[in-house]
């Protein structure tokens, strides 16, 4: 046996499967109040590889839990593909590869934490009760009853029955929702633990600074569509520039505003806000032309960035739909 033989071969190379997830050109259509056809996703591509952990950004209907649906299987596409581990969604939930922990719903209020555990994990020979239970952090509160556990505590009890199939691909659709900050901290502790021993994670969140953090890579959507799609520092220098502030006169801000380096200027408070392309030659500006103050230069936020990324090219009576 040679020596590459006996060496583990690299994720990639020993599973040489599927793709965790596949969207092909997925389109889903929804009928409004009216009666009104309209597509909440759009012709929407994405490929998840294993062992990745993706943040799933989008503003509020942007269709980012339309498209888990589809993922896992309790929506069907109008049309497109949608594979898990090359199989049909139904497939691989059934098989236990995939769980996810959704924003609402699948608890019963009368069970206590241990008991609604231990029932779902019925339906999973072998599973570990005790075990998903202190991953989860729910072991202090397994006497309590589930409509007394906090918004925050049920998630953390609908994440402990996600582990109980031991899945390989675990989609949360805004799961820290009512967490604490400490909660939150603890859950993502053992999301990361959880992906590093090679589970495909995907998340949609509404809190940039867990994309941030958490994510090798975000996915942002904005009516049913990709429209970044990178680790968060590339977007963020996709979106190159910095925010530059200061307290200026409104006349000056306007002669600010119009020269080359500035991209747009708004108004907070007392401060003029100038999204720059080149923050150097701004500075010069401000300091020799100006009677600027308090001048301040900050990074874009991945919230900036995410905002100017799904608003460009929007006219201002479709952003405010
Ligand atoms: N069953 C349904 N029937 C009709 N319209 C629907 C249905 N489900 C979702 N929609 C609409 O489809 C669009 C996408 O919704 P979706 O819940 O996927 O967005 P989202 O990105 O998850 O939003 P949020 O961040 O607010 O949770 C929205 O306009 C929503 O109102």
């Amino acid at each position: 046996m040679t020596e590459t033989q006996l060496r583990p071969a690299p994720r990639e190379v020993r599973s040489p499967e599927a793709p965790a997830a596949v969207l092909s050109t997925v389109v889903k259509r929804f009928r409004n109040a009216k009666g009104e056809e309209f597509t909440a996703v759009d012709g929407l591509d994405l490929r998840i590889r294993r062992g990745e952990v993706v943040a799933f950004l989008g503003p509020n209907g942007a269709g980012k839990t339309t498209t888990i649906d589809m993922l896992l299987g309790l929506t069907r596409a109008d049309s497109g593909h949608v594979e898990l581990f090359g199989q049909a969604p139904q497939q691989a939930v059934r098989a236990g590869r995939v769980a996810a922990v959704l924003q609402s719903g699948g608890l019963l209020p009368d069970l206590t934490v241990e008991a609604t555990v231990r029932m779902l994990g019925s339906l999973h020979p072998g599973a570990d009760i005790e075990h998903v239970m202190a991953r989860a952090g729910i072991t202090p509160l397994r006497h309590r009853r589930v409509a007394e556990c906090s918004g925050g505590e049920q998630q953390r009890l609908r994440f402990a029955v996600a582990l109980l199939s031991d899945p390989d691909f675990l989609v949360l659709d805004e799961p820290t929702a009512g967490m604490d900050v400490v909660a939150r901290r603890e859950f993502w502790a053992t999301v990361r633990e959880d992906a590093e021993r090679g589970m495909t994670v995907m998340f949609a969140t509404h809190y940039m600074e867990e994309a941030d953090q958490f994510a090798d890579r975000v996915v942002m959507i904005d009516r049913g569509r990709v429209v970044a799609d990178g680790s968060a520092s590339s977007i963020r220098a996709a979106m190159t520039g910095r925010t530059v502030s200061a307290l200026i006169s409104p006349r000056d801000a306007q002669a600010v505003a119009a020269s080359a380096a500035v991209r747009s200027c708004v108004v907070r408070g007392e401060r003029h806000y100038f999204d720059s392309t080149d923050s150097d030659a701004l500075l010069r500006v401000l300091v020799t032309q100006t009677s600027a103050t308090e001048i301040e230069v900050a990074p874009r936020s991945l919230e900036e960035a995410f905002m100017a990324i799904t608003h460009q090219g929007r006219d201002p009576q479709e952003a405010s739909r």
